[in-house]
């Protein structure tokens, strides 16, 4: 199987399986600087990326921005000065699945631009 990043989102169903145990073990293998975290019981990725100053934060944004729309997938995003925190996971099933490691991959690729 391709690399996470190269791969692409599919349509998200209401009926789409989460994420194992034992995919997500394996997956989060693959974006070690994200963490699993649960808000309001729903299990999500987060990631904090620094920056040195407030534009380049909001550069960073509008790119993960573009990608989101790109993937029709779309993220959590807190930009502040120096900072933006992203954390992913999927609405219509309230939980993580395979697209959010997908993009929290490309997310990361964002940075390589
Ligand atoms: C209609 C539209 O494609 C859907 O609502 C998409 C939009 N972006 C999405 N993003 C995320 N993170 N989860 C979703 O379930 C989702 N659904």
């Amino acid at each position: 199987m391709s690399e996470l990043s190269a791969q692409k989102c599919e349509a998200c169903r209401a009926d789409a399986p989460k994420v194992s145990d034992e995919e997500l073990a394996v997956l989060v293998k693959q974006i070690p600087d994200w963490t699993p975290i649960v808000v309001d019981g729903i299990m999500q990725l987060e990631r904090v990326f620094k920056f040195k100053n407030f534009k380049l934060a909001l550069e960073f944004t509008n790119k993960l921005g573009a990608m989101a729309e790109d993937e029709g997938h779309h993220p959590g995003i807190l930009t502040e000065w120096g900072k933006v925190t992203v954390t992913w996971w999927s609405h219509s099933i309230k939980g993580l699945h395979k697209n959010d490691f997908i993009c929290a991959a490309k997310t990361d690729a964002l940075l390589e631009d």
